[in-house]
């Protein structure tokens, strides 16, 4: 999973999952304007294993946050100048600094679909569990990258049993996906949300803490 080879950074002005745009506006009287992108909405599930007293996570390589690192590192990889047509990369970076934990989720593509039937295919094909409709709770919705997509993450949460176990998981290898599913044991979820070498969402963290004040107490009373 952790081989990212032949890299080369390209322009891209618009794509089926990033627009770009620019909008003017006054506010208050005063004129502004604002660069912004639209992108797809989108739902995540955090996932417990009664059967193991463990969270279900997905692992998977981010070309943004490897992006992002290779920035910091060579800054001269992103010159302007250079951007107008296909620039190869030097392989300097391991593939393992845009590997993050995140929980299991995908993007709001399918109008035909609600949300909790788009979540239930998500954690059967990334995770391998087969999960009622009915039994999806939904736990709040929020926006993620206010500044830049401003785009609605809606969040579920899924009790799984080891006898839900459908298949591997791991994603849809016909459209590139690579996902490597993690077990976090409960009793380690909260040193694991807290520990910076772990790079992750802000959704594990916020969903690791909302299971804490809303399934943990309940746990322990059985
Ligand atoms: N983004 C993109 N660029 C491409 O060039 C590109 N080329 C192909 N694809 C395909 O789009 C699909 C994206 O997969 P998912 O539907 O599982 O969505 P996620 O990537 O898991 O993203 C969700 O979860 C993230 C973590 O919580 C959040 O940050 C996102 O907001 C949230 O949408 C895959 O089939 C992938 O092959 C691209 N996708
Ligand atoms: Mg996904």
């Amino acid at each position: 999973m952790e081989s990212v080879e032949d890299l080369s950074l390209g322009p891209c002005t618009a794509s089926q999952y990033l627009r770009p745009f620019r909008l003017r506006y006054r506010q208050n009287g005063i004129s502004k304007i604002w660069d912004f992108m639209r992108s797809h909405d989108s739902v995540s599930i955090l996932i417990f294993n009664t059967s193991r007293q463990c969270f279900v996570v997905v692992k998977q390589f981010r070309p943004a946050v490897y992006m992002c690192e290779m920035e910091r590192k060579c800054p001269q990889n992103f010159e302007r100048k250079k951007q107008e047509t296909w620039n190869p990369l030097p392989n300097s970076l391991p593939a393992s600094v845009g590997v993050t934990y995140e929980l299991c989720a995908g993007i709001v593509d399918k109008p035909e679909l609600s949300l909790e039937e788009i979540a239930c295919r998500e954690i059967l094909e990334e995770c391998g569990y087969e999960v009622p409709l009915a039994t999806l709770k939904r736990i709040t919705s929020y926006r993620s990258g206010v500044g830049v997509t401003g785009s609605k993450q809606t969040l579920f949460y899924a009790e799984v049993t080891d006898e839900m176990k459908a298949s591997e998981g791991g994603g849809q290898p016909e459209e590139g996906e690579l996902i490597e599913v993690v077990e976090i044991p409960l009793k380690d979820s909260m040193d694991f949300a807290y520990n910076e070498s772990f790079p992750k969402t802000m959704g594990v963290i916020f969903s690791f803490m909302w299971f804490q004040t809303n399934v943990a107490p309940n746990l322990l009373e059985n």
